[in-house]
């Protein structure tokens, strides 16, 4: 099974260490949620990985062969990047905005053929925004808008996705929505990476939490036991009874009202 493999990532940026030493292990299959505070370098991982940026040390590999040594097209067909919070300037439609992600697979032509076609009904399906086909994507709304772009990264079919914050903007409906949609294709054998806020949809939806601060893994695994009590006011600095969404696994004591 396809498997992200990273070793020694280190990235600087603005002369500062971001990523520090940072190893990871990653298997087609499982939903993997990326957490920690602002600033933590959740962004910075994800744009490390899809060499959006520059990293100082390290390699990063996907089944066992170097990123370093892929063309672009190649990467972008391994790796689909979701990134946060996107503008768009062009009001073409929706449907436009997700053939988009089916360039890194066009042929020297750039004709969208009856595969691509298929490819791009399925994401606008499974982003929900198939009856937002025809309509100017500049024209919708914060939510609609992130599960356009969430459709053009599933468009492109690529074995890992990597998704940051994509349910930020969305309600809850559409939040649980695209959780499930991502724990669904990742379950059908792709890898998805996804920066959240949400814990408590990070230990509903999750198969594995990554925990993130100043740049370093400070936990990882199942997620009742990444997110325990302790590490929570560690990483964010808050008292974990006042945090709604989440709650504590089954042997903690339960929160007070
Ligand atoms: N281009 C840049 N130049 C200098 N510093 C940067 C640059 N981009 C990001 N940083 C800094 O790197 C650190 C990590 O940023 P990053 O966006 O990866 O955090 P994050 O964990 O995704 O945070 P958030 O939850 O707020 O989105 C922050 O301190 C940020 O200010």
């Amino acid at each position: 099974m396809s498997a992200l493999r990273v070793r020694g990532l280190g990235v600087d940026l603005g002369g500062a260490a971001i990523l520090r030493d940072l190893d990871l292990d990653a298997r087609a299959g499982a939903l993997v949620g990326l957490l920690g505070p602002n600033g933590a370098g959740k962004s910075t991982l994800l744009r490390a990985l899809c060499r959006l940026i520059p990293i100082r040390s390290g390699e990063i590999a996907w089944d066992g062969r170097p990123l370093a040594r892929m063309s672009a097209r190649e990467r972008a067909t391994r790796l689909a990047f979701l990134p946060q919070g996107q503008t768009l300037h062009w009001p073409i439609s929706v449907r436009r905005l997700v053939e988009l992600g089916r360039l890194p697979r066009l042929g020297p032509l750039g004709r969208i053929g009856a595969a691509d076609e298929v490819a791009v009904a399925a994401a606008m399906a499974a982003a929900d925004v198939a009856h937002l086909a025809e309509r100017a994507a500049t024209s919708l709304s914060g939510g609609e808008r992130a599960r356009a772009l969430l459709a053009r990264a599933l468009a492109v079919e690529a074995p890992a996705l990597l998704a940051d914050e994509p349910t930020a903007s969305l309600d809850p409906h559409h939040a649980v929505a695209i959780m499930e949609t991502l724990r669904r294709i990742a379950r059908e054998g792709r890898l998805v990476l996804a920066v959240t806020h949400d814990l408590g949809l990070a230990q509903r939806f999750c198969d594995r939490i990554i925990l993130i601060d100043e740049g370093r893994i400070v936990a990882d695994g199942a997620p009742d036991a990444a997110l325990t009590p302790e590490r929570l006011r560690a990483v964010y600095r808050v008292d974990p009874a006042v945090l709604t969404g989440w709650t504590p696994a089954r042997q903690d004591q339960p929160r007070p009202l």
